[in-house]
């Protein structure tokens, strides 16, 4: 029995993929198999040595100890694209938004409560709606910082608006590169990107690298009349330096679906509280990728979408299943190949993959590895961790 320590609102639709005849889910274990959350802060959180794999239902893991989990020989995955369309959506929305005063308009008709007549009414707004007039996007420039899962929808979506787009992103994978359409211009540095887009929208991890990625320097950059919008993570962002910009009105706007106290009252953000995600859909797809993954892992031993592990996948033809991760350097896997042979164990079949500082091992024996030899595996020096499935 498998069991897995589940955190924050998962779609019943990924736990219902768990067969409970297999596994136990709840949100409360001493001992969990792995973990399944989501945007829970795991870095004061204290993880037990029986945790073999976490999965974050959704794209961001910077709410999760990556290099430290590594190090202990546990497997994070994410479910990329997942929740891409339900962002797009979000930010399609944000485009309209900031560049139609909907929301004042709005707010204005439901104010005039004192009114009776229908009449005076339809007078008065026509009187008044020179106020909310907007612009149209069709035309703007869109400038798109992140062209992986959601940038790219998020361009396409853009181009069909009829906006002009344009695209920085330094390390673009192939498949989000067939993903963009041809419409799409690349930019070399995110500075000529900021210089000539009316909206700038950021698509990027939380990492090291984009740290304040947008700053006061990179402010300069941009048009007075610009809108930023902000729907990757709070941290890509200076939030000081974005309030100076926008009192300086160096900035015209900006939308974010992570607020700071100090945007809270001003007329000219939008903010949300981190719903860019949150559609049944997405949450579903989330839910259930992260699910399918984590029993891939936990049965199989097989790797998919890891943030921290090679992708590993070897079909099960019989025979016994042993899975072990280790420091990637040489001899650990000559060392373990050495102590099936001494206890005349036959490899049916075996895979090794390696990333970064960490490498990965599938071997199908024929007969069943004793706890003796499992125990031997383990004290190898550079083996993290092993398990027998
Ligand atoms: N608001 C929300 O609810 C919500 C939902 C999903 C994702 N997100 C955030 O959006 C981020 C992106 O999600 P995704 O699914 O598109 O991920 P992704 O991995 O598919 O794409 C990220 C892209 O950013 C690019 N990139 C990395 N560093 C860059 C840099 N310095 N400059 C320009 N481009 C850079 C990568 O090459 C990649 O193409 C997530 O990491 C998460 O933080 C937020
Ligand atoms: O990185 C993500 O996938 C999003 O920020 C969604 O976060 P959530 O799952 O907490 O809504």
């Amino acid at each position: 029995m498998f069991k897995v320590r589940t955190y924050n609102q998962i779609s019943a639709k990924g736990l219902d993929r768990f067969p409970r005849e297999n596994y136990e889910i709840a949100s409360e274990f001493n001992t969990p198999d792995a973990i399944l959350l989501r945007s829970q802060k795991m870095h004061d959180e204290v993880v037990a040595d029986s945790v073999k794999a976490v999965a974050r239902a959704g794209a961001g893991v910077n709410n999760i100890p990556v290099a430290d989990y590594t190090h202990r020989g546990i497997v994070v995955f994410n479910t990329p694209g997942a929740n891409a369309n339900a962002v797009k959506e979000l930010v399609a929305s944000s485009l309209f938004l900031s560049s139609r005063d909907i929301f004042g308009g709005m707010s204005y008709v439901q104010g005039l409560t004192d009114m009776t007549d229908a009449g005076e009414m339809a007078k008065l707004l026509e009187k008044q709606k020179k106020q909310f007039a907007g612009c149209e996007v069709a035309g703007k420039r869109l400038g798109v910082v992140g062209l992986g899962a959601i940038g790219a929808l998020v361009a396409n979506m853009a181009v069909e608006l009829g906006m002009e787009v344009f695209g920085y992103d330094p390390a673009i994978s192939v498949e989000a590169a067939w993903r963009l359409s041809r419409r799409v211009q690349k930019m070399e540095n995110l500075q000529s990107l900021l210089a000539q887009s009316d909206f700038i929208t950021l698509h990027v991890p939380a990492i090291d690298a984009t740290h304040h990625m947008i700053n006061a320097e990179m402010l300069r950059c941009v048009k007075p009349s610009a809108t930023l919008l902000n729907f990757a993570r709070e941290e890509v962002v200076d939030v000081d330096a974005v309030i100076a910009a926008l009192d300086e009105k160096r900035l015209a706007k900006y939308v974010t679906d992570f607020p700071v106290p100090a945007l809270l009252g001003r007329p000219d953000v939008l903010l949300m509280p981190h719903i860019g995600a949150s559609t049944a859909e997405a949450e579903e797809n989330c839910a259930v990728m992260a699910a399918d993954q984590l029993m891939d892992y936990l049965e199989n031993g097989n790797i998919r979408n890891s943030v921290n592990f090679p992708a590993t996948k070897m079909e099960r033809n019989g025979g016994y299943r042993i899975t072990f991760c280790n420091e990637n350097v040489p001899r650990v896997l000559g060392h373990v190949l050495s102590l099936l042979a001494d206890r005349d164990l036959n490899v049916i079949d075996m895979v090794n993959q390696s990333r970064d500082d960490i490498a990965y091992n599938i071997i199908d024996v024929a007969s069943e590895p004793s706890d003796e030899l499992l125990a031997a595996i383990r004290e190898v020096d550079g083996v993290v961790a092993v398990r027998s499935l």
